[in-house]
């Protein structure tokens, strides 16, 4: 029956504004909209606006009453469409395939209540056919349409799938909302890119392994168990919603997919959905996920934005959420909600928090528990109000040598510096010694400690907390000391944090080997801990590269010796203790030196365990002594307020002689530098000369000048020496020393002054305060006369100049 009317009928031909149906002639109305039209605009062909500028009412005759008496004929009764339903169905004129007429392309009758819809079959030009909501069970007719391109046949009662010859261009299929068990073979589909079989009654995934433009698949709500037959299609969105499905399973081969819905069934873990690169789209809703650890599978697919795990026992977990966030940063949505910014901001720092974060936190702690002990009056904070209590930091990768340095150095200079003795609930290594080393303590007490805040910095290493106390700076303090400790970086981004401020000096050991070398010789860390130490080695170079100036100076502690000597070199440019043994010539000198240096340097009490560093008086020193200059502590002054009034006598010579400087140095040597050093630059400077500077140097011109001008050069030089050791020449003193590491002079200085006869200077020198005199404070706080002052700037006797 469906040949027969194939031959007897044609879809509608159009003839100008007129269009013959079934031998009649119909005026064309193109703003009558068809009543059956589900979407009336997409028929026409109009705009939205054409829509509203359309007259309300168009020049067609009024309906005579034979008309009216035919709207209300009943349409396709007995649910057998007929040629009246369909005509008022068509809709989208258009070119037929062959190009020669105008046609209309589509029809749509919903909700007819259809059976029979053969009549179809004779509208040979239609390239889209709704008919949902309707009873239909054959589809037969169909398959007399050979441009059907989409059908929708959804909210029938069809129970076979698309069981008619195949128009050869089919494309889209809805048969959702269908009584269809069982999916047949769609071998002969070739064409189609999209079946929608949702609430169908299938089992089985099958028949469509030959479906090779298949994009679209959605099988939502059947009762399927298992993804399965679907090897190498090209789907980009499949939905399997609502289904029994346990397992996420053979989809490897579906390389294009980009949206997945398996929202309502059973799946427990999302293990196959990784290695799919396209994966935009994961709607896991209302499944049974439990573990966190499960986002694995996903967390690496670039693609992914929009991730549903509503209703699955995981969102349970405590900082669901964020813990999601922070495992696939680049989602913008999840569970249904858009991802804000501050969302992943906060994720990283809870589950990954920088450790600027990390020490911020810290800091917190300790003063909020600090804050809720009676406050006191500290040691630390007295020595004036704009000076800070001076600290030296030694920050550094385990097995750098900074604790062996920081107790050398307090060993040697024990009028000037005590050791801060940090806590740590690690054991003592043999050598070690409670009170000296560190304040073994258990966790329980080091916690107890914290709580009372004791602490102001904490950090945990290896398993191991450290931490320093306020009462570890308050003993040296109250000694009238400068404070040294060391730590790893970590603890410095907390005491940055604090009102101290420490100078900052980073020991690294730059050659890998010889730090590898130096842990196993301690034989107490096993290859993990040795393999951390090295990674977080680099973490140091990285952080000094990343962050210059955060380190007042970068010492290789390869050789742990040279390390020392540079060190002691810049603490003695600090005390201003330099300028006594750097003006050298002389070898002869050496000797007389190094007995003044026992004399004077070598007085500390305090016995070093670890002998890894050579007893620094023995160090064959590349300076002596050749004839004795005032020390710029003694003087009273400050080391930069020496050396800005000795450039600018320089300046007055030079002028007086005639000598204009050329412009560089001029500008060079104008202001002190303050090159921040990096590491990076370092090793380029230092590679396999490990005495050589570590700093920016900035060359200080060398003019021609009487012996004073070049002891006064050398000096200068001498007094950088700690950071330009070994490269002294090609370094000015302005080069190597920061701005911030200086304490400016507050006192007005006559340039004059230092033009004073060496009398002058003499009797300058003789009026200096005992050692150990507390520094006068230029404006001490109350009762804080009553302590000694740091730094105690007086030299020992024998360290004194001779004149
Ligand atoms: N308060 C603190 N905060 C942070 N780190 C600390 C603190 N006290 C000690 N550390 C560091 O913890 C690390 C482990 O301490 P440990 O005493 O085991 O090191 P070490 O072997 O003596 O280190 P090194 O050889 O570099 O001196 C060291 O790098 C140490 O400097």
């Amino acid at each position: 029956m469906a040949d027969n009317w194939a031959q007897e009928n044609v879809s509608p031909v159009l003839d100008g504004e007129f269009v013959q149906i079934d031998g009649e002639t119909h005026v064309l109305n193109p703003y009558a909209t068809n009543i059956l039209s589900l979407d009336d605009r997409e028929n026409t062909g109009l705009t939205d606006e054409q829509v509203q500028d359309a007259p309300d009412e168009v020049d067609v005759p009024a309906a005579t009453d034979d008309e009216n008496e035919e709207e209300d004929v009943e349409l396709s009764p007995g649910g057998i469409l007929d040629e009246e339903t369909v005509g008022r169905g068509l809709s989208n004129l258009g070119r037929s395939a062959d190009g020669t007429q105008q046609v209309y392309l589509n029809a749509t009758i919903p909700g007819f209540s259809l059976k029979d819809i053969s009549v179809i079959a004779g509208y040979v030009h239609l390239q889209k056919v709704e008919l949902p909501y309707n009873e239909i069970t054959d589809l037969s007719p169909l398959g007399n349409l050979p441009y059907l391109l989409i059908l929708d046949v959804s909210h029938n009662k069809i129970n076979r799938l698309l069981d008619f010859p195949p128009p050869k261009n089919l494309k889209e299929v809805d048969l959702s909302f269908n009584e269809i068990e069982e999916m047949a073979d769609l071998s002969t589909h070739h064409y189609l890119m999209k079946l929608n079989l949702d609430n169908n009654a299938i089992k089985e995934i099958k028949g469509l392994e030959n479906c090779k433009r298949l994009k679209n698949l959605s099988l939502a709500h059947n009762k399927i168990e298992k993804i399965q037959s679907l090897d190498h299609l090209p789907i980009q969105f499949l939905n399997l919603c609502h289904n029994q499905i346990k397992k996420i399973e053979n989809i490897e081969s579906l390389k294009q997919l980009k949206h997945i819905n398996l929202s309502g069934n059973k799946v427990r873990s999302l293990k196959g959905l990784q290695e799919h690169d396209l994966l935009e789209t994961i709607d896991i809703e209302d499944n049974e996920v439990i573990d966190i650890s499960e986002i694995k599978y996903v967390k690496e697919l670039d693609m992914l934005r929009k991730l549903n795990l509503l209703r699955n026992p995981i969102q349970e977990l405590p900082d669901y959420r964020l813990s999601i966030l922070y495992r696939i940063q680049r989602l913008t949505e999840l569970d249904r909600h858009k991802v804000e910014v501050e969302e992943k901001v906060a994720a990283v720092n809870m589950f990954n928090p920088s450790a600027e974060v990390i020490a911020a936190r810290d800091h917190i702690m300790h003063v909020v528990y600090s804050f809720l002990q009676p406050s006191r009056v500290l040691d630390s904070t007295l020595p004036s109000i704009e000076t800070p209590y001076p600290m030296l930091v030694l920050v550094g990768p385990q097995g750098s040598g900074k604790k062996d340095l920081a107790m050398k150095l307090v060993d040697e200079f024990s009028d000037y510096f005590g050791y801060g003795i940090p806590h740590t609930t690690r054991r003592p290594y043999p050598e070690e010694e409670s009170g000296k080393d560190y304040h073994f303590v258990t966790l329980e007490k080091f916690e107890m400690d914290i709580k009372m805040g004791e602490f102001i910095q904490t950090y945990q290493y290896h398993g191991n907390w450290y931490g320093l106390q306020q009462e570890s700076i308050e003993c040296v303090a109250r000694e009238g000391l400068a404070t040294v400790i060391h730590m790893e970086i970590e603890g410095m981004l907390t005491l940055r944090n604090t009102h101290f401020q420490p100078r900052y000096v980073l020991i690294l050991p730059l050659n890998k080997d010889i730090h590898e070398k130096r842990l196993r010789d301690r034989g107490i860390y096993t290859e993990n801990q040795i393999e951390y130490t090295l990674i977080r080695s680099d973490m140091y170079e990285d952080y000094n590269r990343e962050h210059p100036g955060y380190f007042d100076m970068v010492i290789n502690s390869d050789d742990i010796q040279e390390a020392y000597r540079q060190l002691r070199r810049l603490i003695m440019d600090f005390l201003g203790l330099s300028l006594t043994s750097a003006e050298t010539t002389s070898y002869g000198d050496i000797g007389r030196e190094t007995t003044e240096a026992n004399q004077t340097i070598q007085m500390g009490s305090r016995s070093f365990s670890k002998p890894s560093i050579a007893d620094s008086s023995n160090v064959p020193q590349s300076y002596a002594r050749q004839k004795t200059t005032q020390s710029p502590v003694l003087s009273g002054r400050g080391i930069l307020e020496e050396m800005s009034l000795k450039r600018r006598h320089s300046a007055a010579r030079d002028a007086v002689a005639g000598y204009v400087p050329p412009l560089f140095e001029q500008i060079a040597t104008q202001y002190p530098r303050t090159v921040p050093q990096t590491v990076e630059g370092q090793m380029g400077l230092g590679e396999g000369d490990q005495s050589r500077s570590y700093s920016a140097p900035i060359q200080k011109p060398v003019h021609a000048g009487s012996d004073e001008d070049s002891s006064d050069d050398e000096r200068s030089e001498s007094t950088l020496s700690v950071v330009s050791a070994g490269d002294m020449n090609a370094n000015s003193p302005e080069g190597s020393i920061r701005d911030k590491d200086l304490t400016l002079p507050t006192e007005t200085l006559n340039p004059l002054d230092f033009m004073e006869d060496k009398e002058n200077q003499r009797s300058e020198m003789q009026e200096a305060r005992p050692p150990s005199a507390p520094r006068p404070l230029s404006q001490g706080r109350p009762g804080s006369d009553r302590h000694k002052v740091l730094p105690p700037i007086s030299p020992k006797e024998g360290y004194l100049p001779e004149y």
